[in-house]
């Protein structure tokens, strides 16, 4: 059995997310000995020749206090505002405590978008790996000040599990304000789970969605939906305390393991399993559904019954065979007002009426998840 301190010592590179409830105090100002207590800990990871992304929470709680807010706004421009002031005072911090190890920070902000689309996914990664190729140590958190609530990631434990995958990283480790994931909210009595090898460990396991005094977003419901993001593709993920954070990058056995279950694959679909905005669905035929869930081929037009909502070329549909059941998701190639006139046709028979460019599959298949075992 692969312990959590084997898994560590050995890793190329990690992505380690901490998040706002271990950076920030109770009246809204950043905890600056936490953070440099959490700087010089992810130092020594680094100093053993271990790559770091830093995914860091804490842009909106630390804006609170310098605009006078006394808590967590509820709508979505004020929160932009914090954070835009926020995440300026967080990268200046960052910078000035990884300076004092001669490290140099590097601020990468994402949206879900950044993550979809072919060619900005493409980016997001060449930036990242020449980040890193660089010696910096890139901090990437939402790129709050812009996301629309339509098209958040809303919670940097996932943001942090798909920055792992994409850039294929040897462990996902999730820095909390709790030191493991407890059987039960920990303020009512939960007992520390050590170890989780698959679903079936979180039987019985009763997880909390609010934090300490709301400071945080997700509670432990989004860190252990990270955790199998990251182990259902092949990257062992751990959950402990920012206070933890020094014993476990020295290799002691503190907090949760989750063990890496799935094999590693490709990464740039990961989002659409777990986190795709979908726009539409198309219903197939019990041929198409063969060739694309069974066969693994594109979807052509000639096998789709139907296309339902509003959606535009290279927006997220649902798949669904007749009695709507959803098969996959996949970006569709043509928008929904397209979609109409080529239902039922085949490629060549669009190709001579409308065009070459109507010969092209509805979702091709490197555009697509099968959604068998993934949900
Ligand atoms: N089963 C559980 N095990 C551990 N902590 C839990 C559990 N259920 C709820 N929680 C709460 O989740 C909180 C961490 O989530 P959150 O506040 O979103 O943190 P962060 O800001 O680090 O993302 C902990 O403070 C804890 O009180
Ligand atoms: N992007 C937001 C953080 C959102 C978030 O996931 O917060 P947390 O649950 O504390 O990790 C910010 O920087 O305030």
């Amino acid at each position: 059995m692969i312990s959590s301190a084997a898994q560590l010592l050995g890793a190329r590179r990690v992505v380690v997310k901490v998040g706002s409830s271990s950076l920030t105090t109770l009246d809204g100002g950043i905890n600056l000995e936490a953070l440099t207590a959490l700087v010089h800990a992810c130092q020594q990871l680094r100093e053993r020749g271990t790559e770091l992304v830093l995914v860091s929470s804490g842009a909106i709680a630390a804006g609170l206090a310098p605009l006078g807010l006394r808590t967590r706004p509820a709508d979505l421009a004020t929160q932009q505002a914090a954070a835009a002031v926020g995440q300026g005072l967080l990268l200046a911090h960052y910078t000035r405590v990884f300076a004092e190890h001669r490290a140099t920070v590097a601020q990468v902000l994402l949206t879900v978008d950044d993550l979809i689309r072919r060619t900005t996914y493409t980016n997001a990664l060449r930036s990242l790996e020449k980040l890193l190729a660089l010696g910096t140590v890139p901090v990437v958190n939402e790129n709050d000040a812009v996301a629309t609530a339509e098209i958040r990631f809303g919670d940097n434990d996932r943001l942090a599990a798909l920055t792992a995958n994409l850039l294929h990283a040897d462990a996902l480790i999730l820095l909390s304000d709790v030191d493991a994931l407890y059987d039960g909210p920990p303020d009512t009595g939960g007992q520390p789970v050590a170890r989780v090898r698959g679903p079936e460990d979180l039987n019985g396991v009763t997880l909390g969605r609010r934090g300490r005094a709301g400071v945080g977003t997700g509670g432990m419901v989004t860190k252990v939906e990270a955790a199998q993001i990251a182990t259902s593709h092949g990257i062992p993920a751990m959950l402990t305390s920012a206070a933890n954070a020094p014993a476990l990058f020295a290799g002691e056995q503190v907090g949760t393991f989750f063990e890496a279950r799935g094999r590693r694959r490709g990464a740039r679909l990961a989002w659409l399993a777990h986190l795709a905005h979908v726009k539409g669905r198309l219903i197939i035929d019990e041929g198409a559904v063969q060739a694309v869930v069974r066969g693994r081929r594109s979807l052509l037009p000639a096998g789709i019954l139907r296309a339902e909502g509003d959606f535009e070329a290279s927006d997220v549909v649902e798949i669904c065979d007749a009695a709507g059941a959803v098969r996959a998701r996949g970006l569709s190639a043509f928008s929904s007002e397209e979609l109409p006139q080529m239902l039922g046709r085949s490629t060549t028979e669009l190709g001579a009426d409308l065009g070459p460019d109507y010969e092209r599959p509805i979702v091709h298949t490197d555009d697509m998840v099968r959604l068998e075992g993934t949900l």
